[in-house]
């Protein structure tokens, strides 16, 4: 039985760093101790037919087991939690849960930190620049006020640790210089529970050897 492959920057623009999205996923294969391969690509593959085929858009990461082929790091995550143990309750209502929190991450959290952070490369010279960052910045507030609010002292979101945690921390992590977190004490030990797990430490360990060795090669 042939491995799952996902593909990945040949030369991430993160420096290793864990920022792209391949490390969710790979957090999550490590998560179920499901093995897994990785195709790397360069930005000009990522937009050549094979690659369009498996991602429209031409971005990473992909996945591909047996004849089925999937796109979207949050669908792929779910995939991965729904095959092997580890990411989500057998209980089927905290199981809804664990996937509406997944949700969450990405349709609810993520969305106002990505419009900041595009803002922050594309607009910085603008003339109404300074002038929306606090807006950007406000409704980031308006939304992990109510996370930590929701998450006040207990460990993960909902009972165990689970794919919906997995994903929010993924998110909350792209704030950690932006000075807005340190607002919501709980959130910072949240995403520090998360990096601490050895399963993170291990996918991300896995992808920061692609870039060393881009580096020394
Ligand atoms: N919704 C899709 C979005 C995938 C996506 O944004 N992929 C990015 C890489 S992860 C996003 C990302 C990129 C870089 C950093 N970084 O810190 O350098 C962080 C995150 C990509 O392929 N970009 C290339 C392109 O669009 O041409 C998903 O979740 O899978």
């Amino acid at each position: 039985m042939s491995l799952p492959v996902i593909t990945a920057f040949r030369n991430s623009p993160d420096r290793g760093r864990g920022f792209a999205r391949d490390m969710r996923v790979r957090w999550a294969f490590e998560e179920v101790g499901q093995p897994y391969d990785v195709r790397l690509v360069s930005f000009e593959t990522m937009k050549e037919p094979a690659h369009l085929a498996l991602q429209p858009f031409g971005q990473i990461p992909t996945y591909e087991e047996g004849d089925l082929a999937l796109f979207e790091s949050g669908a792929i995550v779910l995939r991965i939690a729904e095959q092997r143990a580890g990411l989500l309750p057998n209980d089927p209502d905290a199981r809804a849960r664990a996937i509406g929190w997944m949700f969450c991450a990405l349709n609810t959290i993520e969305p106002p930190i990505l419009e900041r952070e595009v803002a922050g490369f594309t607009e910085r010279d603008r003339t109404w620049f300074e002038e929306r960052r606090p807006i950007l910045e406000d409704r980031i507030h308006n939304r992990v006020r109510r996370l930590s609010d929701r998450l006040g002292d207990a460990d993960w979101l909902d009972g165990a640790f689970s794919a919906g945690d997995l994903l929010m921390v993924t998110v909350l992590r792209r704030l950690e210089r932006s000075g807005i977190l340190e607002t919501y004490p709980n959130l910072p030990a949240y995403i520090a529970r998360g990096l601490a797990r050895p399963a993170y430490q291990r996918a991300y360990d896995a992808q920061h050897a692609v870039f060393v060795a881009r580096s020394s090669g």
